[in-house]
């Protein structure tokens, strides 16, 4: 680098950042004053307007509107002091030198958020989201275009491309870079990764993932990619991105994030912070039971699911596959249309044993009274007459009550007290049913669900199917696969659970997705577009197949990324070589070959790998295939290592360090080591294996161990050994 750039860019960093630290100083002081005026504000108010009727009351809104306007300012302009206060510990990450067509030429700086020279409001650094910084992500020099706001294109020729590393008024690297390959900040950042939660791609995101994280919000997008392609990566970015585009009409509420778990989510919760902007609605799927109100059941988890399904029978997958199947989807969607015109199943209501509603009279209603309306606006007129019935039958009790406790003979309570406890008496018997009623419970979903699973398709499998699943029923368990039907019939049957407030949701490891979960997020969600993200290859359940065909792709902009940016050159070989898979692109760094350690002496092997390889400001896995080893292992691996974590499916928070999970659950996180404990044939030995396996390696960024007992798992037989280094210790 000319010593003339690099002073030149000193310059201008300390100039910025001198304006930055003087902004965040007014603007400090100019917040603390506004809070002092609304504290005194406030206090004023509650002692002016003791008595708010009359002519005070008018006052009181009025000042109540200017004091919220007041508050609202100051929201803003804390927002905009915590926007200034991340972009002063580093200004700006890239820089693009463009020329108009009138052949002005202008040097723009790209950072977190938009900073502007605050007399003369020109642009000092850009919002990496605004529409003129996509140019620096086309990682290119010569013609370009952007897109503004209204559609217009503007064209322009970028001259160069500037990528910087800043901590606060400190250059550390100026790079001249057009593009990606062999760019230096990203190698830089490529061998810092996996030591801590995920991290914002922000100063390095390539153009394919750019595409992606600039889509519309109405682009309905698929995005599918190796593993480390960057797709939670993207997700992440995406976000940012819609909260600053359609900031007018959308805010962190507005979007819902499904990932795998919470622990995940921990995971990757500081990357929004990072970039300025709020953490938005996350949930899992396992949660939206909870938002359906299905706590009557007890639901099984997915890695429960995985944990008995591993070990399941044949007619137990086949079970699994029937009810995750398009065939049966197609099926429930015909049965629950059948419903229009008969069978809906409903239960006797009662009170306190006695017959309240028959079933009979709901299915009179449903059909005769009701019967031109909609299945659920049926539902919901059923509940209005339920619920006068009730009000009816409460005001005769009210009276019986009433008499009855003012002829006791002792004095219990004025007439108000009495009619408080007769009230009470009511409410608990008549509660439960007014509560189950406003939720629809009148329906037999049980019911439904059962004759779902012959409809149509009446024959041996089905009828084994259904009274299998009526005995789990009767126990009020639901496995992992009645999940979906029997939400989805509680979302679209009742159509009780819509949240219009979602404008869009992004699902990560979409691959783990049935269709009609898929339908059910949908039901619940009528408003959202969707971004979702995944990989077909990475399959960690021992059942589940091609999620991702079939009718997903008719409704799905699929984008492909087939960069990889997580592992070593080596690891990634690897892993490809497990499933055959030739169209992953390493754009990792280079480094030792995986290895396969054959001994009889588990424990100590381990050991001693940790030993050698292991730094505690690094992340070290030890991934086992199901819980049960991981436990033992653990057990026998302790007394060796004392800060060994084993991390198990309550964990809500994500950790660093020295772990052992079992390796289904390492979907989606990345670990500088991963040591595979349990590389045999009996422990890995069907052919979904392959997928799991190829799963777990590609967690590694940088080392990954196989210890095996010398038996190889049929799905790594075939690869090559210049793939890997053996090693023989027995
Ligand atoms: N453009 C980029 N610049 C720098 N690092 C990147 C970029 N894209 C991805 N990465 C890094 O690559 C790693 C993998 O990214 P990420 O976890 O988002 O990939 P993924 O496709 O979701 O992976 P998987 O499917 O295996 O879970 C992360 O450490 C991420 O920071």
């Amino acid at each position: 680098m000319e010593q003339t750039i690099w002073q030149q860019e000193e310059t201008h960093l300390k100039e910025i950042s001198a304006l930055l630290k003087q902004q965040i100083k007014i603007q400090s002081n100019h917040l603390k004053k506004q809070k002092g005026d609304i504290v005194e504000e406030r206090s004023q108010a509650s002692s002016e307007f003791n008595d708010v009727s009359g002519e005070s009351a008018i006052q009181f809104s009025q000042m109540l509107q200017t004091m919220q306007l007041r508050e609202r300012e100051y929201l803003n302009a804390s927002e905009q002091l915590s926007k200034m206060q991340i972009l002063y510990k580093s200004p700006y990450f890239g820089r693009i030198s463009i020329e108009n067509e009138e052949g002005e030429r202008e040097h723009l700086y790209i950072g977190l958020s938009t900073f502007r020279e605050p007399k003369t409001d020109d642009v000092l650094i850009y919002d990496w989201r605004a529409p003129i910084s996509s140019l620096f992500y086309e990682n290119k020099v010569g013609k370009a275009r952007y897109q503004i706001p209204d559609g217009e294109y503007i064209p322009v020729t970028i001259q160069g491309r500037r990528q910087y590393k800043v901590k606060y008024d400190e250059l550390l690297q100026v790079l001249d870079a057009d593009i990606y390959v062999g760019d230096e900040v990203l190698q830089s950042l490529l061998s810092d990764t996996a030591k801590e939660k995920m991290k914002s791609i922000v100063a390095t995101i390539q153009s394919d993932q750019n595409i992606v994280i600039r889509s519309s919000n109405k682009d309905n997008l698929i995005v599918l990619g190796p593993p480390g392609s960057g797709k939670t990566s993207v997700a992440m970015q995406r976000i940012a991105y819609l909260l600053y585009e359609y900031r007018q009409t959308m805010n962190a509420r507005s979007i819902l994030l499904i990932s795998p778990s919470d622990l995940f989510n921990d995971y990757i919760s500081n990357v929004l912070p990072e970039l300025g902007e709020d953490n938005v609605q996350h949930t899992t799927y396992y949660r939206l039971l909870r938002d359906l109100k299905l706590s009557y059941y007890k639901a099984e988890t997915s890695y429960e699911n995985i944990e008995r399904l591993q070990k399941g029978s044949k007619e137990e997958r086949e079970h699994y596959a029937f009810k995750g199947s398009h065939a049966y989807v197609k099926q429930l969607l015909k049965y629950i249309e059948s419903l229009k015109k008969s069978g809906m199943p409903f239960y006797n209501l009662k009170v306190e044993e006695k017959l309240f509603v028959s079933a009979k009279k709901l299915t009179d209603l449903f059909y005769d009274k009701f019967g031109t309306l909609d299945i659920d606006f049926r539902l919901k007129k059923i509940r209005t007459v339920l619920l006068e019935k009730i009000e009816q039958e409460k005001k005769k009790d009210r009276k019986v009550l009433m008499k009855e406790l003012k002829a006791v003979n002792t004095y219990i309570g004025t007439d108000k007290e009495i009619e408080q406890q007769a009230n009470e008496k009511l409410q608990k018997k008549y509660g439960k049913l007014e509560n189950a009623i406003h939720q629809l419970g009148f329906v037999n979903l049980n019911k439904m669900y059962l004759h779902s699973l012959t409809f149509q398709n009446d024959n041996l499998k089905t009828q084994m199917i259904q009274a299998v699943t009526t005995e789990t029923l009767k126990q009020r368990i639901l496995y992992y696969e009645d999940l979906a039907p029997i939400m989805y019939m509680q979302a679209v049957v009742k159509g009780l659970y819509t949240d219009n407030t979602i404008k869009h949701i992004v699902i990560d490891e979409i691959q783990d997705y049935s269709y009609l979960q898929l339908l059910t997020i949908k039901a619940m969600h009528p408003k959202a577009h969707y971004t979702l993200l995944g990989d077909k290859n990475q399959v960690v359940h021992p059942q589940m197949k091609d999620s991702l065909a079939g009718p997903l792709s008719k409704h799905f902009k699929a984008v492909e990324l087939n960069k990889s940016y997580r592992s070593t050159n080596e690891i990634t070989d690897f892993m490809s070589a497990i499933l055959n898979n030739t169209t992953t692109e390493s754009l990792g760094v280079s480094g030792d070959k995986p290895q396969m350690i054959e001994t009889k002496s588990v424990g100590e092997t381990i050991a001693r790998l940790v030993g050698s390889h292991y730094k505690e400001e690094e992340s070290f896995v030890i991934l086992c295939k199901n819980k049960l080893a991981c436990e033992q292992l653990y057990n026998e691996l302790k007394p060796l290592l004392p800060q060994l974590q084993l991390v198990t499916e309550e964990q809500k928070v994500y950790m660093k360090g020295l772990l052992i999970m079992p390796g289904y659950m390492a979907k989606g996180f990345e670990f500088t080591t991963v040591l595979v404990a349990d590389a045999n044939a009996h422990a890995y030995r069907e052919e979904m294996d392959a997928y799991l396996l190829y799963t777990i390696a590609s967690r590694a960024t940088r080392q990954l161990f196989l210890v095996t007992d010398g038996t190889m798992p049929k799905a790594l037989a075939h690869i090559k050994e210049q793939y890997y280094r053996k090693e023989v210790n027995i």
